[in-house]
């Protein structure tokens, strides 16, 4: 269980996060909602260790993160725009972190080849970064960041370059893959189809607050949120679709 209390952080007069406190059970997926500049970015960098919040804390399981590094956190914070090691294949970006630790070359090659597998990617094993496709770019990432299976991702945007077939592609693999290896996730996105599609639980964030729902119904329902509006929005394009027709 990832565990966020009273989380606290300004620059200058602004305040960015303020006081955010959150539960989040290991394998579940919080979708988190907000407008351009409310914070959700140095949420998750805060989650990460990648910043130092003013006050507040992070544990997971009980025990505090906020005297451990980013690299041991197991906290794996996964960038808009995939970054790969130029140099490497993508075998050897997605072996990257399992030499880091040590394993054994055997491990290895069991591990990439399931993950190869797993993200479509075998023919394409020996490439360079610069000779794939920005979805396969991304899908290394993504494998990359669970290979290890690390106790929360951290996604800021990450299908938000994609086109929407390759998105709703990008969807299906994150959701069977964190799954699969019952990773916790906190998922943030600017679409409210996307969230609702990914979230077992929901927030939305404005002006560095937090709020929680726990049923899509609750989300969908707070006006605030905006997702009531986009549903009917939806529903007016199907209506007029079948009008046409
Ligand atoms: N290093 C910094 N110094 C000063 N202000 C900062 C710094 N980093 C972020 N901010 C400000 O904090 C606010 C929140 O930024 P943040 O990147 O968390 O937003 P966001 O919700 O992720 O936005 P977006 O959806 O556009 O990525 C913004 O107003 C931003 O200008």
């Amino acid at each position: 269980m990832l565990t966020i209390q009273k989380l606290h952080k300004a620059y200058q007069s602004q305040t960015v996060l303020d006081q955010i406190s959150l539960e989040l059970p290991q394998g579940q997926i919080l979708a988190i909602l907000g407008r351009s500049g409310c914070g959700k970015t140095t949420l998750l960098k805060a989650v990460a260790g990648l910043l130092s919040p003013d006050a507040g804390a992070v544990s997971w399981s009980g025990t505090s993160m906020d005297t451990v590094p980013p690299r041991e956190r197991e906290m794996v914070y996964l960038f808009q725009e995939p970054l790969l090691f130029p140099h490497l294949t993508v075998f050897e970006n997605l072996a990257y972190g399992l030499r880091v630790r040590k394993e054994t070359e055997q491990e290895i090659q069991q591990k990439v080849g399931e993950m190869l597998e797993e993200l479509e990617l075998q023919e394409h094993a020996q490439k360079k970064p610069n000779q794939l496709s920005g979805g396969q770019r991304q899908r290394v990432a993504f494998g990359r960041a669970i290979i290890f299976t690390p106790r929360v991702l951290l996604l800021d945007e990450p299908f938000a370059s994609l086109d929407a077939q390759t998105r709703a592609t990008m969807q299906a693999l994150f959701l069977r893959l964190v799954k699969k290896f019952n990773i916790s996730a906190l998922f943030v996105t600017h679409d409210v189809k996307e969230a609702l599609l990914v979230g077992d639980s929901f927030a939305y964030m404005a002006a560095g607050k937090l709020q929680v729902y726990t049923s899509s119904e609750a989300f969908m329902g707070d006006p605030k949120t905006g997702v009531s509006d986009e549903l009917t929005f939806w529903n007016k394009i199907e209506q007029k679709i079948k009008y046409q027709s």
